[in-house]
């Protein structure tokens, strides 16, 4: 029995599929190049894609430049066709292990104090008896948002406690369950997927047909409009409040079991750089007051690991883990294909080549924990008026810079400001913007302009042409529907479809 690797057009070419015996404690390692697939089966024995555990029998699908590990605790045999591969006795996942069974006691001990079930004697270790609240830094390509989908999916896939998590990414330059730019919160009660690049923390009830959707996520999301932190870090201030406020309000409303669930945050490389500065401080400051975070892990970075002890460590906890050695560095062409890629996802989902000798009909193998190869989406394209929606950009390049700014007048205010676009001016930027559709006021009072940050977002759209002569533009939604009184934000993030 063999297969090979597939191209976009299904050809096949190169070797035959490959066996690989994994010892105990150890991991495959593989990073797929552009427009290729793989298909991974596990023959016996326990294996796990970051926590998510793999079912024997069954192909496991990989496209979309993915890079991932499959570990094994105990050993494994497992059947794959990569397109790079090695294996790797030097892997994290025990150390990752060892922090979730830490999370697991806390959630533990903090469901038993609220139930009142915690006896004397039962905590000799004096673990704190706290929901779990995690702030994960580290630099680079230092394997943040694995880590965090690996202590999600070890703490949902628990035999005997049905957790909640709260995944928190406040990294903008990662899309996580919808476009690059944004910030966002879901709830996850199953374990997240890896399989492409596109969509790093699963799918999103945005991003999913509707016949999945039961495997979607609804995430809280808010619109920064920019992937670095320093374009505007008053805003990504603000909208990290704002999100760890509705955090807030949501765990009041949930029941102990979810409360206690706690929550775990990925943030931006930024946050474990100094030359960053003080923005970086007060971001940092920022997610652990919204969040009420007490506990810190710090991937690799010793220097930052001291830092944050010095400065946190008589109130939280702060551990160090290593940095895997199978991180991967991506080069900046790299993560431009992977938000274009999320953004493509977002619209039209994604469907990948099946290698061949995987193919034995529907059912067989698993993209995104669904029987099918193909999440294709299909986006409506709508010609609205430009007085339809109106457009927003929150500060941003047309800000003044500091010295021309009238005496006393603080900057904050202006990088806050939302300022209108005309998209019948030529320079307005409109076209190929992806703009944000925030959702409107809870009151019913009338809506200030100053109050469009402090809104989420329940949609994006693409401009994807603009008649100026007619006032008309061409939008692209994911969904059918109408624009009219919709108000958007425009910032620095755009795409283009490639012919
Ligand atoms: N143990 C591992 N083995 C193989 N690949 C890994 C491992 N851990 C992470 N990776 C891969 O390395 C890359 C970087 O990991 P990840 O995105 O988790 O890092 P990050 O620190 O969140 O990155 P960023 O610089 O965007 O903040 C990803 O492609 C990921 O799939």
């Amino acid at each position: 029995m063999s297969y090979a690797p597939s191209g976009p057009d299904g050809s096949t070419s190169g070797p035959t599929y490959r066996e690989w015996v994994l010892q105990p404690q150890s991991e495959y390692r593989f990073e797929l190049a552009p427009n290729t697939s793989i298909g991974i089966k596990l023959l016996d024995g326990y294996a796990e894609c970051y926590g998510t555990e793999l079912a024997t029998r069954v192909v496991y699908l990989f496209g979309g430049e993915c890079k991932a590990v499959i570990y094994t605790h105990s050993g494994c045999t497992i059947e794959i066709k990569p397109a790079t591969e090695y294996t790797s006795e030097e892997t994290a996942m025990g150390h990752y292990q060892s922090a979730s069974i830490l999370f697991e006691q806390m959630r533990v001990l903090s469901l038993a104090t609220v139930n009142g079930a915690l006896l004397d004697g039962l905590n000799p270790q004096n673990i704190p008896a706290t929901p779990p609240h995690i702030l994960v830094l580290g630099p680079e390509n230092s394997g943040k948002t694995t880590l965090c989908k690996a202590l999600i999916n070890y703490a949902v896939r628990g035999e005997h406690d049905e957790w909640s998590p709260i995944l928190v990414n406040v990294d903008p330059g990662d899309g996580a369950w919808s476009v690059p730019g944004s910030i966002s919160a879901a709830s996850i009660s199953t374990p997240l997927s890896t399989s492409t690049s596109a969509c790093p923390l699963g799918l999103s009830a945005s991003t999913a047909p509707t016949v999945w959707s039961s495997n979607a996520l609804i995430p809280l999301t808010y619109w920064y409009g920019h992937t670095e932190i320093q374009r505007n870090p008053v805003l990504l201030e603000r909208i990290i409040r704002n999100l760890g406020a509705r955090i807030e309000e949501r765990l009041v409303q949930v029941g102990s079991q979810g409360r206690a669930s706690g929550l775990i945050i990925d943030t931006p490389p930024a946050f474990a750089s100094s030359s960053s500065g003080d923005r970086r401080n007060s971001l940092i400051k920022a997610c652990i007051e919204s969040f009420k975070v007490n506990i810190i892990l710090v991937i690799g970075q010793e220097k930052l690991h001291a830092e944050m002890q010095r400065t946190y460590g008589r109130s939280i906890n702060v551990i160090r883990l290593p940095k895997s050695g199978g991180a991967v560095d991506r080069d900046p062409a790299h993560r431009r294909r992977v938000r274009n890629h999320q953004i493509q996802n977002y619209m039209y989902g994604q469907k990948i080549a099946v290698p061949d000798g995987c193919d034995k009909g529907e059912g067989s193998y698993l993209f995104q924990h669904e029987p099918t190869s193909d999440l294709s989406l299909a986006p409506s394209s709508t010609v609205v008026s430009f007085d339809d929606i109106t457009i927003y950009r929150i500060g941003g390049e047309s800000m003044a810079p500091s010295s021309a700014l009238p005496i006393g007048a603080s900057r904050a205010v202006s990088e806050l400001l939302p300022l209108h676009v005309d998209p019948s001016s030529p320079s307005s930027g409109v076209l190929n913007s992806v703009l944000a559709l925030l959702a409107s006021a809870a009151s019913d009072g009338e809506q200030y302009d100053e109050e469009l940050v402090d809104l989420p977002v329940h949609g994006f759209i693409i401009v994807t042409a603009i008649d100026i002569p007619n006032r008309k533009m061409t939008v692209l939604s994911p969904t059918s529907g109408t624009f009219t009184g919709q108000t958007a934000v425009m910032a620095s993030i755009d795409w283009q479809e490639i012919a």
